[in-house]
């Protein structure tokens, strides 16, 4: 049974949409076919087992269908709706971000005690987040810690414009800046917290991820150069300038990075003071201070 653009009820509705991604091999067509239904319907799972006979306009079964259709050729379901939760926000999407990953959510873990720290013995914390995409990172430390204030950095004028908006839309719009620089181009002044979540596929990888990824993530957001630590190296070697003198550097790692990465920074100057693991136990999150 395929969705068609007459009136439905709610029900009908939901498991023809779960039927169509079924049919697609989509991964996981239950959850998929739920956002996207409840998201263009405006209901809610509960509605769906209070009011499964609410109708459902043909004008919104059709918005219902144009979307599985770009689910079933392969769309991630959050670049379809637009926006993604991340440690509690909703943060829109431009086709210049990355879509944030629940693995960062474990940067964020790490960071929130040396922010409130620092907030104790300093009574501020300035956040510099490098390549902040959708600006995931740094908004999601203001909105814990009331005392922060962030840059979030970007090669990308457009990611930059989505940062900016998100932080407007959570009320974080006067604690956050927004600012164009190729890495530490354009950085003056020093931070209690550098975070980067930076690009760390190694190139020749790249043609082998996952379609979702390869075709709707930016490649900017991926490609980290031939073995994949080209930003950790260029991150390592200017931190220290920009870094206040009790500091911390976090940054994501792909699961296979940890001891590479911890080179590039001890050779820099730094130790490591913690490594922390997703939510699958790969290694994710790597936490450094000055040596
Ligand atoms: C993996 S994404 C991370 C986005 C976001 N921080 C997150 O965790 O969801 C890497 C980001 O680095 C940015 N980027 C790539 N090269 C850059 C450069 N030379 N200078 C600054 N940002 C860069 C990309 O545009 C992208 O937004």
């Amino acid at each position: 049974m395929t969705v068609s653009s007459t009136c439905l009820t709610l029900a009908a509705l939901l498991q023809s949409a779960r039927q169509k991604l079924t049919e697609s091999a989509i991964e996981d067509p239950a959850f998929d076919s739920r956002l996207l239904v409840e998201h263009f319907t405006g209901t809610s799972r509960s509605d769906a087992i209070a009011r499964p006979d609410m109708p459902v306009k043909a004008s919104i079964v059709a918005q219902v269908e144009a979307a599985l259709e770009r689910r079933s050729r392969g769309e991630p379901v959050h670049r379809i709706l637009g926006f993604r939760e991340f440690y509690g926000l909703s943060l829109s999407l431009s086709s210049q971000t990355l879509e944030p990953r629940p693995d960062t959510e474990t940067l964020i873990d790490g960071l929130l005690p040396f922010l409130r720290q620092s907030v104790t013995r300093n009574g501020k914390c300035r956040v510099l987040d490098l390549g902040t995409g959708t600006g995931a990172i740094a908004l999601a430390l203001l909105a814990q810690v009331p005392e922060a204030e962030a840059v979030g950095v970007d090669i990308s004028g457009d990611a930059l414009a989505t940062a900016a908006r998100n932080a407007t839309s959570l009320g974080l719009s006067t604690r956050f800046t927004a600012l164009k620089s190729d890495w530490f181009e354009k950085i003056s002044g020093r931070y209690h917290v550098i975070a980067s979540n930076p690009p760390y596929i190694c190139s020749q990888e790249i043609a082998s991820l996952q379609r979702e990824v390869q075709l709707f993530d930016p490649l900017r957001a991926l490609d980290g150069g031939k073995d994949g630590l080209d930003a950790y190296r260029i991150i390592a070697r200017n931190a220290a300038s920009h870094l206040e003198t009790d500091g911390v550097i976090a940054v994501e790692i792909g699961s296979s990075q940890r001891l590479a990465v911890t080179a590039i920074f001890a050779n820099a100057g730094f130790c490591l003071m913690r490594a922390m693991t997703d939510l699958a136990g790969n290694d994710r999150v790597l936490l450094f201070a000055t040596a």
